[in-house]
C-alpha cells in the first residue's frame, strides 16, 4: 500500500474533483436509502388499513377508501421514482468527476513515465526488454488508474452505503441485523479469493496472447524467409501450439467465471431467505412491521453490491500497489548519461579531442576501445576505417555521449563532454546512425526531424544533396508518401539516403556519418560524396566507413582494431605504412577494375 502514496500528488493535483466525487457519493446515497423507507411505509399503510376495509359494507365508503388509497400510492409511486432519479443523477456526477479524475490521473502518470523514459541512457534500454518498458506505460497504468478511479469510487459508496443501511436496520432490529448479514462477509471473502484465482489465470491468458500476436507479427515480417525455405507448414503447427495453450487457458477460466455468478447467486439467496424466514418469525412475534420485513430485503439487495465489491476494491488496491512499486522503482532510476550540475552551454568551434579514452560497454564487460588519442581541428574531415567489431561505432556513440567512457577524456574544443548540456552538445551535432530508423510519417517530416521548422524547400535541397530526391519524386505523393507499415516499402539504400537528408537539414558544424553508404551502389555513392564534399566544406566530419571512398581527400584516417588506433595518417602516409588500410585499397582497387572490366 505505500507504494501508492506515490500517488498522493496527483490526488492532490485533482482535489476537487476528488472532494466533489465524495460528496456526490454520500447524496446519491442518502437518496437511495428513501426507497425501502417508503415501501416499508406503503407495505404498513396497506397492512394497517387492508382489514378496515375489508370491514366496510358501504360500496360508496369503500370507493373513496379506494380513491384515497390511489392517491396516496400515486404519491409514494411518483416520489419512489423521483428519488431514484436523483440518486442516478448524483450517481452520474459521481462517475463524471471520479472516473475522470482517474482518467486525469492516468493522463499524468503516462506523461510522467514517458518524459522518464526520454532521460534514459542507452545502457538502461539495453538492459530492460522493449515489452516490459511496454508494460509499464500501458498495463501498469491501466491498473493503478483503477484504484485511482474505480476502486475509490467503489470504497467510498460502499463504506457509506453499509455505513447508513446498517444503522438502519439496526434501528428496526439488530437480531434480523445480525442474521441477514451474517452471509455477506462470507461473500465478500468467496469474491476476494475467486478474483485472485481468475486475476492468475487472466495474467496467463494474457502472457499467452502476446506470445500469439508475436508469433504472428514475426511471420508476416519474416514471410519471405518462410516461403523461401517452404516453411508454411511448420510455422502453422507453431502458431497451432501457441493458440492451443491459449485456448485451454480461456476454457480454465471461463469455468471459473462460470462457476463464479452462480455462487454469488446462492449467497444473496441464503441471505434473502434468512431474511424473510427470520423476519416472518419477528413480525408474528409483533417486534417488527411486515413493512420492515419489505424494507429489509430491500436492504439486503443493496447490500449485496457493496459487500462484493469489497473483493473487488481489495484485489484492484492490491494489483494497483503491485503496479505501482514497478512504476515507482522505474522513476527512481536517475540516468548515468545527465547533466552534470556544472553543466555549460558552450558554441563548438568543431575541435575533436580524445585523451586516452578507454570504454567498456557495462552491461557485457565488452572493452570497445582502448587508450584512444585522436586529434581533430575545426574543419577537419577524418575517416574511420576498421574491420567489423574494431569499435568504430562505438567512437561516435561516445562523441554525442550516449555513453561516457571509464577512463580518458572526449572533447569538444576545450570543453569536457561530461560538462557541456547534453542537449546542447546533441543539437550542435549531426549523427547518421548506421541502423536506419525513420518513423511511420511522411517523407517529408522524416527529414524535417532533423530541423522541425524547415521549409519544404530546405527538405527538398536536404534530399537533393543526399540524393535521394529523384527517388521521392517518383513516388505518388512525393515527400508526402507516408513510410512505414501501412505507406511504401523504402529500399535500403533509400533509407540510408533519407537518413542523411535528415542529418543535412541540421546543419550543425559537426558532422558524423556511421557507415552510412553500405546500401547505395557505387555510382549513388560517387555522387553524394560529390555533394558532401561541398556541403562539409566548412565543417568537422567524422565518417565511419568500410569503404575507401578516394574522391575524399580526408585530412586525416584513422584505422581501428581491437578497440586501438593501429594506422594513423593521411591517404599517402598510410599506402607507404603497407597494413590495413593499403591492403583494404589494393583489394578495392582490383575489385572496382574487375567490375569496370567485367
Ligand atoms: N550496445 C552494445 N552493447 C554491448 N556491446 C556492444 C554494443 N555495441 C557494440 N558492442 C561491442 O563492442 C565492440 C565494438 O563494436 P562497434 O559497434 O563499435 O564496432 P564497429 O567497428 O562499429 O563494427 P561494425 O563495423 O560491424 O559496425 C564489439 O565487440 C561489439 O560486440
Amino acid at each position: 500500500m505505500k507504494h501508492l502514496a506515490a500517488l498522493n500528488k496527483y490526488f492532490m493535483a485533482n482535489k476537487w474533483r476528488l472532494i466533489l466525487g465524495l460528496l456526490f457519493t454520500a447524496i446519491s446515497i442518502v437518496f437511495s436509502v428513501f426507497q425501502p423507507i417508503m415501501v416499508r411505509q406503503i407495505f404498513d399503510l396497506l397492512s394497517l388499513n387492508l382489514d378496515e376495509y375489508r370491514l366496510l359494507s358501504d360500496t360508496s365508503l369503500k370507493g373513496a377508501f379506494r380513491a384515497d388509497f390511489s392517491r396516496i400510492l400515486a404519491f409514494y409511486g411518483v416520489s419512489i421514482l423521483a428519488f431514484a432519479l436523483l440518486s442516478g443523477f448524483f450517481l452520474f456526477l459521481q462517475r463524471q468527476t471520479l472516473i475522470v479524475m482517474s482518467r486525469h490521473i492516468e493522463f499524468d502518470l503516462k506523461n510522467e513515465i514517458y518524459q522518464h523514459y526520454q532521460k534514459m541512457d542507452l545502457n538502461f534500454f539495453k538492459m530492460h526488454r522493449t515489452g516490459d518498458l511496454m508494460s509499464r506505460i500501458t498495463e501498469d497504468v491501466s491498473r493503478v488508474r483503477m484504484y485511482a478511479g474505480p476502486a475509490i469510487m467503489y470504497a467510498s459508496r460502499t463504506l457509506l452505503l453499509i455505513v447508513i443501511v446498517v444503522y438502519l436496520m439496526l434501528e428496526v432490529n439488530p437480531l434480523l441485523t445480525l442474521y441477514t448479514l451474517s452471509p455477506l462477509p462470507v461473500l465478500a471473502l468467496m469474491i476476494y479469493y475467486v478474483n485472485k484465482i481468475i486475476h492468475r489465470k487472466s495474467e496467463k491468458i494474457q502472457a499467452e496472447l502476446s506470445n500469439i500476436t508475436s508469433i504472428a507479427q514475426e511471420s508476416y515480417s519474416g514471410i519471405r524467409v518462410i516461403k523461401s525455405y517452404v516453411q508454411e507448414d511448420a510455422s502453422g503447427r507453431h502458431f497451432e501450439d501457441a493458440s492451443e495453450a491459449y485456448k485451454q487457458s480461456s476454457i480454465s477460466l471461463a469455468k471459473t467465471d462460470a462457476l463464479f455468478q452462480p455462487a454469488m447467486a446462492l449467497m444473496i439467496g441464503v441471505s434473502v431467505i434468512l431474511t424473510i424466514f427470520i423476519g416472518g418469525f419477528q413480525v408474528i412475534a409483533g417486534n417488527i412491521t411486515v413493512g420492515n420485513l419489505a424494507e429489509f430485503v430491500i436492504y439486503v439487495n443493496m447490500l449485496m453490491f457493496p459487500f462484493l465489491s469489497i473483493g473487488l476494491v481489495a484485489t484492484m488496491t492490491q494489483r494497483a500497489a503491485a503496479s505501482q512499486q514497478r512504476i515507482n522503482e522505474f522513476l527512481k532510476i536517475t540516468p548515468e548519461i545527465k547533466d552534470e550540475p556544472a553543466a555549460k552551454t558552450v558554441q563548438l568551434e568543431g575541435g575533436i579531442h580524445l585523451q586516452g579514452v578507454t570504454f567498456t560497454y557495462p552491461h557485457t564487460g565488452i572493452t570497445a576501445l582502448k587508450e584512444v588519442n585522436l586529434q581533430v581541428q575545426p574543419g577537419q574531415k577524418v575517416a574511420v576505417i576498421g574491420r567489423t567489431g574494431s569499435g568504430k561505432s562505438t567512437l561516435a556513440q561516445l562523441l554525442i555521449r550516449m555513453y561516457d567512457p571509464q577512463e580518458g577524456k572526449v572533447m569538444l574544443d576545450t570543453h569536457d563532454v561530461r560538462y557541456m548540456h547534453l542537449e546542447q552538445l546533441r543539437s550542435q551535432i549531426s549523427y547518421v546512425p548506421q541502423d536506419v530508423f525513420l518513423f511511420s510519417d511522411s517523407i517529408a517530416n522524416n527529414i524535417r526531424f532533423g530541423d522541425p521548422a524547415a521549409s519544404l524547400q530546405a527538405v527538398q535541397q536536404a534530399a537533393r544533396q543526399a540524393s535521394v530526391e529523384k527517388d521521392i519524386l517518383g513516388f505518388s505523393d512525393g515527400f508526402d508518401t507516408a513510410i512505414g507499415e501501412r505507406g511504401v516499402t523504402l529500399s535500403g539504400g533509400q533509407k540510408q539516403r533519407i537518413s542523411i537528408a535528415r542529418a543535412l537539414i541540421k546543419n550543425p558544424d559537426i558532422m558524423i556519418f556511421d557507415d552510412c553508404l553500405s546500401a547505395v551502389d557505387a555510382r549513388t555513392e560517387k555522387e553524394i560524396i560529390g555533394n558532401l564534399y561541398a556541403y562539409l566544406k566548412n565543417k568537422t566530419a567524422v565518417i565511419i566507413t568500410h569503404r575507401i571512398f578516394s574522391l575524399f581527400e580526408f585530412d586525416k584516417i584513422i584505422v581501428l582494431d581491437e578497440g586501438r588506433i593501429v594506422e594513423e595518417g593521411t591517404h599517402d602516409e598510410l599506402l607507404s605504412l603497407n597494413g590495413y588500410y593499403a591492403e583494404l585499397y589494393a583489394r578495392q582497387q582490383s575489385g572496382d577494375e574487375e567490375s569496370i572490366t567485367e
